[in-house]
């Protein structure tokens, strides 16, 4: 045990990271008397790269690995992490991420694209775990329970935000996929005993390779194999780049190319190749010289293009811009800029992006910046489903309304690494045709696909322990919520109907008297949540991985406008608490609004949520009942906060996200103040809540002053944190008091 109770506080990317420049002093001061210790955790895309190449950096320059530290402490019962979301990188930000870095004096390697040397090779298979979902996966070692909490919900109902009308002759759809892919490929497989298994190629010479050596199993766990065939996937997205242009939809491919970081860059691709066809078939021999990489987008064939001479370069440009021309409409990232759906894989993320869309009557921004209805690719039939019948729900029931509707919690699977969250390692494009085998110690196969060159083969882990723990959970959640559990399973689905399995057995060591807890597939689990949303009733979602990913963005935009609103809990099986802010990412949209407007729309509710659950399980943990003081009055802070909306406003000018901090802290001062708890808080906060409301106007004036001209912080990845400090702190007045 600890001697001293500690909050890990992380350091991440873009927006919260911007934001904890502002938030942290004041949690800081606020903590400091109760004998609390907050600790920073740098786990930022630029702070990992630099933690995993020591050997290349100065003395100086070296920082902890701090994702590894956390990893070991997220086993331990005391403790307690606050994680703001963090990018996920796609290799285009991970290379940008590296160029930074370089030029600020930091010797990391570059990416080697096609490893030669056995050093690089190394290299690459170092940055290739930064890459992707790296950190989350780690720190995980819980499932997830993420929910609106009241406040947030009623301030919702009391303010809805704005909700598209749907068309009942909308033309907007999913297209996905009807055969040849993970879904219809899938096979599973639960292992009685403990066991090693590894996986094998084998040519149709009988020629075996080695994909991974053997690795253990645990006793129950689930695996799965499943294959997308690269001629099923091309010749789909052939047709609905055909289809798109009959039927004068938008194009958009909607991926998760982060978390499933080797799968769907590849199918990203393959999208990329097939809408440029005609490019790629006629540029094949010099893209190939020059090196382009089709799974990092467009924006990488631009950007390899414009290395050539001016005149090959300009015909290069004139094909893709005719490309573009002939083909279907294509979704737009950015119309000003010219930046498109397939620039880059983590311009468009699927839990993100799906609900923003359905958000806006199904229809996604076209070239001229206007919205269209739309085609929304979804490659693998998994879980695209869920999006079709919800797309039919509003085309038949209108939009929904915020003002009514009812809330859907989330409790996913998630822990250890469970289902596609554990796949990096274990999914292979294939070289050449042969059978790729699951062969476990005694030589059984214990499942095998045949395969062609290109097909993607992919496998999934899912352990027995976190399973219990997720029946666990979800009868909890229930329980004290009193609400409808519905676990989200198909019965026709290979893996589904092994977890079905265990979820039946491990259901009744659970008192479920009076819940109402049932099994649905996925597409009938979202028709039953919307029948019922739709007359303001709640329905808890028990769900695998994907689909907690999902439906934690897409339920909470539908009904609060945003995820970033959330409650969101990882109770860690051992005992700690992972307490994450929010259930969305670090929106790079709201950096440039900053560094254009000095003004930073990002909302910290999460993060104060976070905080007050945190607080509290710090008290638990600790018996520091001070730290329970904390929380309560943190959490009347924040509920003042939603009362008074001083929420950061989207608009340059009004108040962002350093005054909605000015205003939690004045309001938690306030609560510290009028408690009658603990007598030595209320006497060190009473004065302090007289000087900030005394100052109000000065500091709200001081803060937003500030606003309108385009400012600096001296770097994207990396920024420098002195610079960061200034103008995320900018009221003097403020300052004083806090530092005080
Ligand atoms: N837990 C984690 O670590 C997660 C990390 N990510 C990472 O985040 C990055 C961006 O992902 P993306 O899919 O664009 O999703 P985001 O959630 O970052 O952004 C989508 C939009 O949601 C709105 N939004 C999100 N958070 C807030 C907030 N706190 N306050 C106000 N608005 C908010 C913004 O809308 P608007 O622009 O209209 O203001 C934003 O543009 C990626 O690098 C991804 O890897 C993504 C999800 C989870
Ligand atoms: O880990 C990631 O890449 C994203 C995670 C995410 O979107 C989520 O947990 O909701
Ligand atoms: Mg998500």
């Amino acid at each position: 045990m600890a001697t001293s109770p500690t909050i890990f506080y992380t350091k991440t990317d873009e927006a919260p990271a911007l934001a904890t420049h502002s938030f942290l002093p004041i949690v800081k001061a606020f903590t400091k008397s109760s004998g609390i210790n907050i600790e920073t955790k740098d786990i930022s895309l630029a702070g990992r790269i630099l933690a995993t190449f020591p050997e290349f950096l100065n003395e100086d320059q070296k920082i902890e690995d701090a994702l590894s530290t956390l990893g070991e402490l997220v086993k331990l019962p005391e403790t307690n992490i606050i994680k703001l979301p963090n990018i996920s990188a796609s290799i285009p930000q991970l290379t940008a991420a590296i160029k930074e870095l370089q030029e600020k004096g930091f010797n990391v390697p570059n990416y080697p694209e096609e490893p030669q040397s056995d050093s690089e090779k190394d290299i690459k298979s170092r940055y290739d775990k930064i890459k992707g979902s790296a950190v989350n996966p780690v720190l995980r070692e819980g499932n997830s329970d993420r929910r609106a909490p009241k406040a947030v919900k009623n301030f919702a109902k009391k303010n809805p935000h704005s909700m598209g009308a749907w068309n009942p002759d909308s033309k907007s759809h999913v297209a996905t996929m009807q055969a040849g892919d993970f879904a219809h490929t899938e096979k599973s497989v639960t292992l009685p005993e403990a066991t090693t298994i590894k996986i094998v190629h084998v040519n149709n010479n009988g020629n075996e390779t080695v994909l991974k050596p053997s690795f253990p199993i645990l006793e129950g766990e689930i695996i799965d194999g499943a294959v997308m065939s690269k001629t099923a996937l091309v010749n789909f997205l052939q047709e609905q780049v055909k289809e798109a242009k009959a039927s004068g939809t938008l194009f958009s491919l909607h991926m998760k190319a982060t978390m499933m970081k080797v799968s769907d860059p590849i199918i990203f691709g393959h999208a990329v190749k097939v809408f440029f066809a005609d490019v790629f078939n006629q540029y094949a021999q010099i893209f190939d010289e020059i090196g382009v990489e089709e799974n990092n987008g467009l924006g990488n064939v631009l950007a390899k293009v414009n290395e050539l001479p001016a005149n090959k370069r300009n015909e290069i440009l004139n094909a893709i811009e005719t490309a573009i021309e002939n083909g279907p409409d294509l979704a737009m990232v950015n119309s000003d800029k010219g930046i498109t759906n397939l620039h880059v894989p983590s311009d468009v993320i699927i839990d993100a992006s799906m609900p923003a869309m359905i958000r806006n009557s199904g229809q996604m921004w076209n070239a001229q910046g206007k919205t269209q209805d739309t085609k929304a690719v979804i490659p693998d039939s998994s879980y695209a489903g869920i999006y079709t019948a919800t797309i039919d729900f509003c085309k038949k029931n209108g939009a929904f309304d915020p003002t009514t509707m009812g809330t859907v919690p989330n409790v996913g699977l998630m822990a250890q690494k469970a289902e596609e969250y554990g796949s990096h390692d274990k999914t292979f494009e294939i070289g050449e045709n042969g059978t790729v085998k699951v062969i476990d110690n005694a030589g059984n196969v214990l499942m095998q696909h045949s395969v062609q060159a290109g097909d993607i083969w992919r496998m999934c882990q899912t352990k027995d322990a976190p399973v219990q723990d997720w029946v666990k959970l979800a009868v909890t959640r229930a329980r004290a919520s009193q609400t409808p559990a519905i676990f989200w399973l198909n019965e026709n689905r290979a893996h589904d109907a092994e977890l079905i399995k265990k979820v039946n057995a491990y259901l009744p060591q659970h008192d479920t008297n009076g819940l109402d807890i049932k099994i649905l597939s996925p597409i009938q689990a979202t028709n039953f949540t919307l029948e019922r949303i739709k007359k303001g009733q709640d329905t808890i979602s028990v769900t695998g991985n994907v689909l907690r990913d999902y439906l934690t963005d897409l339920f909470p935009i539908l009904e609060v406008g945003t995820s970033a609103k959330m409650l969101s809990i990882v109770p860690l099986m051992n005992g700690g608490g992972l307490f994450e802010t929010g259930a969305g990412g670090s929106a790079p949209k709201h950096v440039q609004q900053l560094l254009e407007e000095n003004h930073l729309r990002w909302d910290s509710l999460g993060e104060f949520l976070a905080l007050a659950v945190s607080l509290e399980h710090l008290g638990e943990t600790f018996n520091n009942s001070q730290a329970k003081v904390l929380a309560e009055t943190l959490d009347k802070a924040t509920e003042k906060l939603l009362e008074n909306k001083k929420g950061p406003s989207r608009k340059t000018g009004e108040l962002d996200n350093r005054g909605s901090h000015f205003y939690l802290a004045m309001y938690w001062a306030e609560a510290l103040a009028n408690q009658e708890q603990d007598t030595a808080l209320k006497t060190e906060f009473a004065p302090i809540f007289k000087k900030l409301s005394e100052s109000e106007s000065t500091i709200v004036t001081e803060l937003n002053a500030v606003q309108g001209q385009p400012t600096s912080i001296g770097g994207y990845y990396e920024p420098d944190d002195a610079l960061t400090a200034k103008v995320m702190r900018p009221s003097h007045t403020f300052n004083n008091i806090i530092n005080a």
